[in-house]
């Protein structure tokens, strides 16, 4: 049997992690800023999350959602004060882009319209409905044809959004574009986004796939804009490491929502609801949002110390701990060498080293981590004969 490699090869075996470290084969020790593309931002084996997943699985591993089970109401009374804005409602799913398959049906049958708009660079998923709103045409045109009619406007482009009409079910937005190069969206846009929608009747999804459960420095990204949308997508963090998605909808929608509009056999299983209680209650207990928004800034402050003075950095930008660094080159060279150094992080866009660092991430990881992205853009700047 041969295992299918449909993302770049590390060549690492890794065989435990912990907190924000993890250790290969041959014992070595590595500062983990890649986090399994974002999931671990609670760190690995966070006790908390092993606690409520060991205890789970003494009782109860499997459970359709027609029957109830105590760990539930555990969950949504430790999700409540956490909840994005009067969104009091919650299907869970099992990945980011089944919660954003589930936002796109839930907006076509809640409007009765089809259209949908996206933006260019944007990310959603990979599944046909989420594949028709992510940009990249590599991803998308094999598969074509996809959900239509789909369109895309140009992010953070005020003008272009009057492209939202009586005929548009739903606007799709990440409100910092993660895969495409950590590009958080304006104050402005975001508010005039909002207004428009409201205005035609179109509802307004933010995906926080990545950018939601802290890590930006607030509970939920669109936060930082002053805005309330109508749907919200979350997963990769929220399990705290344990596979699990979800769409947040407020009561008005719900309502609207019928038996067998949606469905996964394993979505909202017992594990998954102890994985996000566990995950809830780590994020209060231990102020995770509040050291995200901190320790990014300092973060942010070491990376422009060590790298500012380098010639192929065009920018080192982010919210929280969702931090990017745009180079003029693709980041292979300097991933690469990063990895040698024991620092490993992912590549966002053509051009970006992107850290998702777990909250708990020390200054001197942040030291550790800016020094072994200096010497791998200098090795790329060496490579590319830069002078
Ligand atoms: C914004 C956003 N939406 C959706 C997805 C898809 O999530 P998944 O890979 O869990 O299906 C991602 C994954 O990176 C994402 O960043």
């Amino acid at each position: 049997m041969k295992f299918i490699q449909l993302y770049g090869d590390r060549g690492l075996t890794i065989v435990k992690g912990e907190g924000q470290y993890v250790w290969d084969i041959s014992g070595t020790k590595y500062l983990d800023l890649h986090t399994g593309i974002g999931v671990a931002f609670l760190g690995h084996r966070n006790r908390r999350v092993i606690e409520y997943l060991s205890r789970q699985m003494e009782n109860i591993m499997t459970l359709s959602t027609s029957f109830s089970t105590p760990i539930r109401d555990e969950m949504l009374k430790e999700l409540d004060p956490l909840k994005p804005d009067k969104m009091d409602n919650i299907i869970l799913l099992n990945s980011g882009t089944e919660a954003v398959e589930a936002a796109l049906k839930t907006a076509r049958k809640i409007t009765g319209r089809k259209k949908i708009i996206a933006f260019k660079n944007s990310f959603h998923g990979r599944t046909a409905g989420s594949l028709s709103v992510t940009w990249n045409k590599r991803y998308r045109e094999p598969f074509e044809p996809l959900m239509s009619p789909v369109q895309f406007l140009t992010y953070n482009n005020i003008d272009e959004l009057k492209n939202i009409d009586e005929q548009t079910a739903a606007v799709i937005v990440e409100p910092i574009q993660g895969e495409s190069g950590v590009i958080p969206a304006n104050e402005d846009f975001m508010k005039a986004l909002r207004e428009q929608t409201q205005k035609v009747g179109a509802l307004l999804v933010v995906d926080e796939v990545q950018t939601g459960f802290g890590r930006t420095g607030k509970v939920w990204a669109y936060q930082h804009y002053g805005i309330i949308p109508d749907l919200l997508t979350a997963g990769k963090a929220i399990g705290g490491g344990f596979p699990v998605s979800a769409l947040f909808l407020p009561d008005w929608i719900a309502e609207k929502l019928e038996e067998g509009d949606h469905g996964s056999t394993y979505g909202g299983n017992p594990m998954a609801m102890a994985a996000v209680t566990a995950a809830s209650k780590v994020l209060k207990e231990d102020n995770v949002v509040e050291q995200a928004s901190i320790k990014g800034e300092i973060f942010k402050k070491i990376l422009r110390e060590k790298l500012s003075d380098l010639k192929s950095v065009r920018e080192i930008r982010g919210k929280g701990l969702m931090i990017g660094i745009e180079i003029r080159f693709p980041p292979a060279i300097a991933l690469k060498v990063m990895q040698d150094e024991r620092v490993l992080a992912l590549k966002a866009g053509s051009t970006v080293i992107r850290f998702l660092a777990p909250y708990m991430i020390t200054q001197s990881d942040m030291e550790e981590a800016s020094n072994a992205a200096r010497k791998g853009i200098i090795e790329t700047e060496n490579k590319r004969a830069i002078t």
